[in-house]
């Protein structure tokens, strides 16, 4: 990136979006946050001046709006918006609308088709898809996808861009459904709910296992570095005997059908795999923080120390 970056115009101030702009405001990147609820523009506004302090806001490093201005070159658009093919289309459109023919859009999508999201765009080869997870202010990977129009520019431009938020960009060859870590992420929970499902284990041996387990050794190697660590042959000699007995289902389990039908939705409404109160949310959010800041840190020192998995 030769010009520096004029704004961050994040477009959606729901969960992600505020994380996003914290991770802005904190590499000190003008970021104007666009959604058309005021009350969603409210409460971001509050948590970033609780975060950064009201000087901050003040100083007009961050602004918000319900409507969109014309941006300049140097602006780079993430859209954050709710996850619907038809509402991300409407709102590319109108990003191309109110900026450069070159300025770089990215699309926070958990999965949804690059090339789809891209559909009737004037200038579908300056949109990529850049996957943060949640929190987007700390967690370090960042998935990135190119569509078919994508050009090796635009791939280059979004990859730098990360990489100065301190991020650890990782480049797709393609867009597939649910890209990388969902597809992973849904893989294991179709095995995990299966399982329940049999009465093989209860939630709380599950969780135990898993955790203390795969879910250690994860954090530190990835599955096919800890594979080879493990052994190619071992895996395979399982393998021959393990998958005609896995879940291989092509419908979400009955089982969350149920709970999500009855009302089920897990800590945001009491009830789900656990039993929640405020009490056990707040301390497992502030846990979960804390906790995953010190786990990174590790995993961080692990490559810095040459554990990097060299070919
Ligand atoms: N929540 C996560 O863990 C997570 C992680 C990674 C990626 N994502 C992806 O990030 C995106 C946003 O997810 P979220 O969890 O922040 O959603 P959310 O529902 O919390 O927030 C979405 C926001 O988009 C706004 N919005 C909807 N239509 C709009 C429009 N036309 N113009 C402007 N604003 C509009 C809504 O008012 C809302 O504030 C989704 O694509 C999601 O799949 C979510």
């Amino acid at each position: 990136m030769t010009q520096p970056i004029e704004r961050v115009v994040i477009v959606g101030a729901g969960t992600m979006g505020v994380t996003l702009a914290k991770l802005m405001l904190a590499h000190r990147l003008p970021v104007r946050m666009i959604d058309k609820q005021a009350t969603a523009l409210e409460a971001c506004r509050r948590e970033i001046e609780r975060t950064f302090s009201e000087h901050l806001a003040a100083a007009g490093e961050f602004d918000v709006q319900t409507h969109w201005s014309q941006e300049g070159e140097t602006s780079i658009i993430i859209e954050s918006v709710t996850e619907n093919l038809a509402i991300k289309r409407a709102v590319i459109a109108e990003a191309e609308a109110h900026c450069a023919a070159t300025t770089l859009i990215v699309t926070n999508t958990s999965g949804l088709s690059i090339d789809a999201i891209g559909q009737g765009m004037r200038h579908p080869e300056r949109l990529a898809g850049a996957h943060f997870f949640n929190p987007a202010d700390l967690i370090p990977a960042v998935e990135v996808i190119p569509g078919a129009a994508t050009t090796k520019a635009t791939i280059h431009h979004t990859c730098t861009f990360l990489t100065g938020l301190g991020k650890r960009p990782a480049v797709l060859n393609q867009s597939v459904p649910g890209f990388v870590a969902n597809r992973i992420q849904h893989a294991i929970m179709r095995e995990c709910l299966s399982l329940l499902e049999k009465g093989v284990v209860d939630a709380e041996a599950l969780d135990e296992i898993v955790q203390f387990s795969i879910g250690v050794r994860l954090a530190l190697n990835g599955p096919l570095m800890q594979r080879d660590l493990n052994g190619l042959d071992t895996h395979l000699n399982i393998a021959r005997y393990l998958y005609e007995d896995l879940e291989d289902t092509h419908t979400p389990s009955r089982l969350l059908e149920e709970y999500v039908a009855q009302g089920r939705l897990g800590a945001k409404t009491g009830q789900g795999f656990y039993s929640w109160d405020d009490a056990r949310i707040k301390r497992q959010e502030h846990q979960t923080r804390d906790s995953l800041e010190r786990i990174i840190a590790v995993a961080m020192e692990e490559k810095r120390s040459g554990n990097d998995g060299e070919r």
